[in-house]
Order: structure tokens, then C-alpha cells, then sequence
């Protein structure tokens, strides 16, 4: 008989094992999803495996497959593997590492989503006596044979329904495909000296992994190009990664301008229906070159030739639910199972990947110049002193002035405030009550067009209450704090007439919002593009010529130890987008903290200054790079559960050899949940992960109430 072992949908450390099913006269195979009867419903499994046996001897009834839900594997052997290392290292469900695969149409899980159908044109024969059009048209069709309808009504319009109609072609039904457009309107560039020699080494490095290190604006996303460009002319793939969506339109059309159709874009800003057509596209083998955010990493290339992570220090390249995988160490794997080269762009690496840069185990090529040969001119504006000779304490005296200069002269400024909303923290002037979301320990910032609070956590919004919640004072609040929305409204008071637009993640909602923004902007339609760290990195406008850099020391406020180097990396890159093009550029950074060194070696745009500066203080204090930590979460609507089930925990493992324990965090509330971590560090990383299945598998076998969250590379605690 024929028997199907399947992982079922659910997403528990404690099913990560197959349930046996009858599926005999069925045609399933490893890779399928099936429906199959758990419990008293039907749940969709995914098959690790079939097997042919002489009679079943499990423990229980052997019950059978319902229904089979793809006519070919989802998943090739390649990302089978991949999973299983996954599964290990992020010690995270099979199930939860398929469904981070494949695009929601396919995902292993019950949902209503159905794959579209269209139809397609099939050619059948040539017609008796056709005219010198209909001719054309039945010989094009001949030799392409089939060709979805729409496509088809657009190319031959009236001719082409006439020989439909007469049984030249024949209609049938097919899954719907992305049409594949662009021309190819640009060609190579020539390439500077300096991008020649880094072409070279970049090609002759013995290591499969290369980091380059290039100053912004050095031309690396030409060199990206023209290293695809040999890839695909040699018959393979290439993967490009881009952090976030709002880099996508810039890459994407850099890419296809060089490409034209070749391309497939595989982002979250793509409708589920759409991400399932540029799934398809690669996996038909119908194009040679991707752009896409994190989870395009998965996708089921035949023969990658070289894999590209732009901007790789980013921290959007780790996603923060379970599988915790970090973007980049599943291109390295697929890299390594490709054999193929994988590219590390960045003018700010993580500390992680230029130290191994630095010991040889990554190739280094940099390039140490911009393409334009000029760097901008940037200032510190201290604004402890301007707030005493109480100036306006937004936008210095100088900043403004500034602005006004720039656009005088017909350029554009960028300005980066990291915080959307209008304002953070609203407070009662009687009482000093802040007003807190009622499900997460945060405070809640007032978005003013919509005249709503907002929870920046879990996005609970309520209206503004008329009197405080605690003294019942009213009309009692005070405004505390800018977000981007008073920024706006600041800029527009202070500088009448000026064109500001605002991008952060309230203006970015709607679909191809991010492309039609920067699109206005680059066609001057403004004059100061004002934004969160959305626009600090990757973009190019050779019209900006200032960029103001507002609470640049913020982020230096945080406890963790990362927000050092992101800081130094968001100023970093935001220095980076003056000056691009012919003209000089200028930039300002309004801190507080004039004399940290994040801040400093931003301004003198050095990194390696940075690297080791930080590096040091990573050594002594035992974080990453030089120990792994993890961490273990823990939560429950009670705070005295998720307190007392955490010290258990941690009793119950403390003291393991060759991991230190840094004892149990209260995190806070977070949608009504309160959590408690336990965080590790270890220098041995094999030790720490088979640690964590084990806490997790004490967390079951005790039969905990609280939810269990685990982290095997914790970033920024
Ligand atoms: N060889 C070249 N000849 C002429 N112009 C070039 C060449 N290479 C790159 N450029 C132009 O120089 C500008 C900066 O290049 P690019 O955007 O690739 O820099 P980058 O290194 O990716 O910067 P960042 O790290 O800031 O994203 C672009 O406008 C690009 O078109
Ligand atoms: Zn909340």
C-alpha cells in the first residue's frame, strides 16, 4: 500500500513531526499539499514523503488522503534541505519554514485564496484565402503557439477575434501569468577606473562570498548590473535583494531598464495574486534576473549565477517572527548550494560581515570615491545650544537658512525625522498622565488627519478623549514630541510656499504608493522630500543637494546594544544622499550629543573609524560579533504567570556549561500580553541552539500556560 507522511498546518514545535495517511491510486508525491482528515476537520498538510509498504503498523487508524491539492511539487529538494537547516537553526516548526517559502496563494495553510485562471489562445490551423494581415498574424501565432487572451486582443485586437471566431485558434483555460514588459532603454555604462578594478577583483576572488564596501553614491549598483549581466548571458539566474520596499522602485528600474522583460519583482507591496504570478515566472524559468525583498530568497530558482544583497547591513533583512531567519544567511546557504558567488553591498556593513571581511573569510572590495569624485560638506548643528538661545527648536537657524538657499536654486533637500505620526506623547498638563495604548505598555501618538491615537505597536486606534483619563481635567493635554505629520505642518508655517512631501508609512499604504512618491519628487514636483528612514538610504536624485538630518542622535537613546551602529549607519546613509550628481552638496545633522562617536565618525564618513571604535566595545562587553546571543520569550495575559513560569525556566537550564545567562527582562505589555525574556550568550552557537530546543521542549513537556517565542540570533537587546 501506499502511505503519504505529511507536516499538518500548524504552526507548533510540538506537531513538528509527519502524520501517516492512505493514499493509495492517489497521485501525491513529496512536495504536494493535501487536505486530509485531523481531529473531526480537514487541515492541509504538505508531504515530506511517500512510501510504497507491504501493511500499515502505526499506533493509530490509518486514515486517508481527502484531496490533492497541486498537480506538481511546491518545493524542490533544494529548498527541502533548506528547511530542515532552518527548522534546526531557528528551532522553528518544518510547516513554519514551508509557509515562509511560498507565496500566501500556495502556502501550506487552509485559506479561501484561489490561484486565477484566464484564458489562453491556442493556434489550431491557418484559414482558406486569409488576407496579408490575417496571414501575419496565423504565421506569429504558429510559431508561438499559445498566448494568454489578453495579451493576444492587445497585440492583433480586431484580425485576431475575426480568426477566433472562424477556428483558427482555440480557447482554453489557464493559470494566469504576469505579463512580462519593459524595454530595454539603457546600456552598460563605462566604468569608472576605480569600479574596473573593483569588476576585476570582485570576479577573481578565491572566496564565493564578497563584501563590498563602497562609499555611497559609488556606482555599486552599476557594477551589480554589469556582473548580471555576464551571469545572465551565460544562461543563469540572478538574485537580487533589496531591504525594503521602498528601495524596490529604484532598483527595479535600474534593473529593467538594462533588461526588459527579464526581470520578475517579487515584493509585499504585490497583491497575493501577483506575487503568484513572479513566483511563477521563476519557477517556469521564464526570466534570468529577480529583485525582491526578503522572502524573494526562497524562490525556486533552477541555476543561480550570482546572488546580490544590496545594502546589506539592513535590518529589515531579518524578520522578527517565527522562522527568525535572517535574509542573509539563507542567501549565503543558497550561495553555497549554487555554487555560485554571493555579492554584500553596503557603504555601512554590519559589523558581523566586515569582520569576516577583515579575516579573510569574505573577499573586501572596495571603492573608496564617489563616481561624482566629490564628497558633500556636513555640519553638526548642536541644538543644545540653540535651544538656550531659544531659537526654534525644530529646524536650527542654520538649517533653515539652508533650505531656503537650496531651493532657491532650484534643487531639492531631504529630510529625515525618524518618527511618524504628529505627535508622540500626549500629556495631561494637570496630572502628568500619559496617555497609554490600553493594550501595550506605549505610549499613543496622535495622528492629526485622521484625528486619531495610534498605538505604533499594535496599531489600536482610538479617538482623542475629551478630558484625561486619570483627573478628569479637560482641554488638559500637552502635544509632546514631533512626528513627521508636525514636521509637515512646522516646514509649511516656517517656509511659506514651500512644496513639502511627506513619505513614511502612513503615506505609503496604498498600493505603488512608494513608486508614485519618489517618482513626484524626482520629477521636481517638490522641494523637500521629508521622511522617516525610509529615505535615508539607497536613493538616488541627483537633484538633492542638502539633507537635514533632524534628532540625529535620537536613536542613541535606546538600551540595546545595536542602536550604536544602526544610528551610525541611518546617518551614515542619509549623509550619503546629498551632492550626487554634478552640483556640491550640503548636509546638516541637528544632535544633541555632539561628541559621540557614532555621531562623529558620521560626519567624517569613517567607517572603519566606526568599526573599530565599536568593535571594542562589542569585545569587551561580550556581544555579537564575538558571542551568539539568543533569547527566549515568554507571555501570557497575567504578568505573575509569564514573571513565575520565566524564573522556572531559567532555573531549570542555569548554570549550563559555556553559556552565560543574563537573567529574566520584563519586556512589558504588548497587545495585552505581558512578557518576560531570558536572554543568552554563548561563544559556542551549536550549543546555544540545541539549548533552545531543549527549553523548549522542557516549556511543552511542563505543560506551561504561558506562549514560548524563541530567538536563536537575537539582534539589539
Ligand atoms: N560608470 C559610471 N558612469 C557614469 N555614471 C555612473 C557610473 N556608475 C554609476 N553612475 C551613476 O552614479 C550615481 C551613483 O551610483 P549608484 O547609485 O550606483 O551608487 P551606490 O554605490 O549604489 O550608492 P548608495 O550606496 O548610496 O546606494 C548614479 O546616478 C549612477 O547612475
Ligand atoms: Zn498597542
Amino acid at each position: 500500500m501506499k502511505l503519504a507522511h505529511v507536516y499538518l498546518e500548524y504552526q507548533k514545535l510540538s506537531l513538528n513531526h509527519t502524520f501517516t495517511y492512505d493514499c493509495q491510486d492517489l497521485p501525491v508525491e513529496r512536495g504536494m499539499r493535501v487536505k486530509v482528515p485531523f481531529g473531526n476537520r480537514l487541515s492541509v498538510g504538505f508531504v515530506d514523503h511517500v512510501e510504497e509498504v507491504e501493511r500499515y503498523e502505526g499506533r493509530y487508524q490509518l486514515k486517508a488522503v481527502y484531496e490533492v491539492l497541486d498537480e506538481k511539487p511546491l518545493i524542490n529538494e533544494e529548498l527541502f534541505a533548506l528547511a530542515k537547516q532552518m527548522s534546526y537553526h531557528y528551532v522553528a516548526p518544518m510547516i513554519s519554514c514551508f509557509q515562509a517559502m511560498l507565496p500566501s496563494k500556495i502556502k501550506p495553510r487552509s485559506h479561501k485564496d484561489k490561484v486565477v485562471f484566464e484564458t489562453w489562445i491556442e493556434y489550431v490551423m491557418h484559414k482558406r484565402n486569409p488576407t496579408k494581415r490575417q496571414l501575419e498574424v496565423l504565421d506569429e501565432m504558429k510559431v508561438l503557439q499559445s498566448i494568454s487572451k489578453r495579451e493576444f486582443l492587445m497585440l492583433y485586437k480586431s484580425v485576431g477575434t475575426r480568426l477566433i471566431k472562424e477556428g483558427c485558434f482555440r480557447e482554453l483555460l489557464c493559470e494566469k501569468e504576469a505579463l512580462l514588459q519593459g524595454e530595454r532603454l539603457d546600456v552598460k555604462k563605462k566604468l569608472s577606473a576605480a569600479q574596473e578594478k573593483a569588476f576585476a577583483e570582485i570576479k577573481a576572488a578565491k572566496q564565493d562570498v564578497v563584501l563590498l564596501h563602497g562609499m555611497t553614491g559609488s556606482g555599486k549598483t552599476e557594477l551589480y548590473l554589469q556582473l548580471a549581466q555576464e551571469v545572465v548571458e551565460a544562461g543563469e539566474t540572478v538574485l537580487v535583494l533589496v531591504p525594503e520596499i521602498a528601495l524596490t522602485p529604484q532598483m527595479v528600474k535600474r534593473v529593467t531598464m538594462r533588461f526588459g522583460a527579464d526581470v520578475a519583482i517579487y515584493h509585499s507591496g504585490l497583491s497575493p495574486q501577483q506575487k503568484y504570478e513572479q513566483y511563477q515566472l521563476v519557477a517556469k524559468g521564464r526570466v534570468h534576473i529577480v529583485v525582491g525583498t526578503r522572502s524573494a530568497v526562497f524562490m525556486p530558482f533552477a541555476k543561480l549565477g550570482l546572488i546580490v544583497m544590496d545594502e546589506e547591513h539592513d535590518n529589515s533583512y531579518k524578520q522578527d517572527q517565527s522562522p527568525r531567519y535572517h535574509c542573509r544567511d539563507v542567501a549565503l546557504w543558497r550561495g553555497r548550494y549554487h555554487h555560485c558567488k554571493v555579492l554584500l553591498g553596503s557603504a555601512t556593513p554590519s559589523l558581523e560581515s566586515y569582520a569576516r571581511a577583515y579575516k579573510q573569510v569574505y573577499g573586501l572590495v572596495s571603492l573608496k570615491e564617489r563616481i561624482n569624485k566629490q564628497m558633500p560638506k556636513i555640519d553638526l548643528v548642536d541644538m543644545k545650544g540653540s535651544m538656550r538661545k531659544g531659537a526654534h527648536h525644530l529646524i536650527a537657524p542654520a538649517l533653515k537658512e539652508a533650505i531656503e538657499q537650496c531651493v532657491m536654486r532650484k534643487e531639492q533637500v531631504i529630510l529625515l525625522l525618524n518618527r511618524r505620526g504628529h505627535t508622540p506623547i500626549l500629556r495631561c498638563g494637570e496630572c502628568g498622565e500619559v496617555l497609554h495604548c490600553p493594550h501595550c505598555d506605549s505610549a499613543m501618538a496622535y495622528h492629526k488627519q485622521k484625528q486619531v491615537l495610534k498605538c505604533h505597536i499594535c496599531d489600536t486606534t482610538t479617538a482623542v478623549p475629551t478630558a484625561c483619563p486619570n483627573c478628569h481635567a479637560t482641554q488638559s493635554f500637552e502635544y509632546i514630541g514631533y512626528g513627521t505629520q508636525r514636521m509637515e505642518e512646522a516646514l509649511l508655517s516656517l517656509l511659506p510656499g514651500i512644496r513639502v512631501l511627506r513619505m513614511d508609512r502612513d503615506t505609503t499604504t496604498q498600493k505603488d504608493a512608494h513608486e508614485r512618491l519618489l517618482e513626484q519628487f524626482e520629477n521636481q514636483e517638490y522641494d523637500i522630500l521629508l521622511g522617516t528612514q525610509m529615505i535615508a538610504k539607497g536613493l538616488d536624485f541627483e537633484n538633492v543637494t542638502l539633507v537635514g538630518i533632524l534628532n540625529a542622535d535620537a536613536g542613541l537613546a535606546r538600551s540595546d546594544y545595536a542602536c550604536v551602529e544602526e544610528t551610525f549607519d541611518l546617518l551614515y546613509q542619509a549623509c550619503g544622499r546629498s551632492g550626487r550628481g554634478a552640483k556640491a552638496g550640503r548636509v546638516m545633522m541637528q544632535v544633541f550629543d555632539t561628541e559621540h562617536y557614532a555621531v562623529r565618525c558620521a560626519m567624517l564618513q569613517d567607517y572603519e573609524q566606526f568599526f573599530y571604535h565599536e568593535m571594542r566595545y562589542r569585545h569587551l562587553a561580550g556581544y555579537p560579533p564575538y558571542r551568539y546571543l539568543s533569547s527566549v520569550v515568554l507571555h501570557h495575559a497575567q504578568s505573575d504567570v509569564a514573571r513565575e513560569e520565566s524564573e522556572r525556566l531559567l532555573a531549570q537550564f542555569q548554570g549550563r556549561k559555556d553559556i552565560l545567562f543574563l537573567g529574566v527582562s520584563e519586556l512589558g505589555k504588548r497587545m495585552d500580553r505581558f512578557r518576560f525574556r531570558i536572554l543568552m550568550k554563548s561563544k559556542d552557537q551549536d550549543r546555544m541552539i540545541q539549548l533552545l530546543h531543549e527549553m523548549y521542549a522542557y516549556h511543552a513537556s511542563a505543560k506551561m500556560r504561558t506562549k514560548i517565542e524563541l530567538d536563536s540570533e537575537t539582534v539589539g537587546s
